[in-house]
């Protein structure tokens, strides 16, 4: 049993504190207005990544969305080993290495979601991060929450009971690669308030914009 599968014995549904919901711990997300939207114009099931530097507000925006779309919803820290967690805990920012293993198991419970769509957190700073999903989950969109460095520094010197310091902010925002413009995805403001972002997120899907179907409609 992996650290994920024990924390999602134990998590409760649709929690945004530390950590958030871990993998299966979702289910649909929870919510009280949870009807599954699918995909735009009867296509397939949203399968949607929540990407951003940490303190961007992932996990708080892929629990909204995840309830918003009844889809069942897991945050990418829940994946990390406990070395990586007590290497973050430590100041020092993972490496590649560090990385690849985490986001193959991400890849694989995106994969093994494709069929009815869900949402991930999952920080996904460079285009071969993403290209590793891509590769395990091919119809995924990412959605980056972008914005001020500042209003993220002030959101993770603020959080409590998270693992990931402050002074790890500046190295997430250093390995930032951002959207390409094959990648489908969107970019979306993460000063906007929370509801506001899932209605952005919606809009654009209405639009049949790059996550308005899947997959592979490239641009923004
Ligand atoms: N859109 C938002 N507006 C205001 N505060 C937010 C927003 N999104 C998240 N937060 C807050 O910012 C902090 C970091 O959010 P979190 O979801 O943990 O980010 P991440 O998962 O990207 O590290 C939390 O305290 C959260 O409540
Ligand atoms: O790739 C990484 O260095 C980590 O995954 C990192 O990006 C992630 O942000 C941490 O797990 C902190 O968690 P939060 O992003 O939820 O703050």
């Amino acid at each position: 049993m992996t650290r994920a599968d024990r924390h999602a014995a134990a998590a409760p549904l649709g929690s945004v504190s530390s950590g958030g919901p871990g993998p299966e711990a979702g289910g649909p997300a929870g919510g009280e207005s949870a009807a599954p939207l699918g995909g735009a114009g009867g296509g397939p099931a949203p399968l949607v990544v929540v990407m951003g530097v940490s303190g961007s507000g992932k996990t708080t925006v892929g629990v909204a969305l995840g309830r918003r779309l009844g889809l069942p919803f897991a945050d990418a820290d829940e994946f990390h080993s406990a070395a990586d967690i007590a290497k973050m805990s430590r100041g020092v920012p993972l490496d590649d290495g560090d990385r690849m293993p985490w986001l193959r198991a991400i890849g694989a419970w995106l994969a093994g979601h494709a069929a009815g769509g869900a949402v991930v957190s999952c920080s996904a700073l460079k285009r071969s991060y993403r290209d590793v999903l891509r590769a395990a989950a091919p119809g995924v969109c990412f959605v980056h929450l972008d914005g001020d460095p500042r209003e993220v520094r002030r959101r993770v010197a603020g959080r409590r009971g998270h693992f990931m310091p402050e002074s790890l902010v500046d190295s997430q925002l250093a390995t930032l690669e951002p959207l390409e413009a094959d990648e489908p995805g969107i970019v979306l403001d993460l000063g906007h308030g929370v509801e506001e972002l899932v209605e952005e997120y919606l809009a654009a899907v209405a639009r049949g914009g790059p996550c308005g179907g899947r997959p592979g409609r490239g641009g923004r």
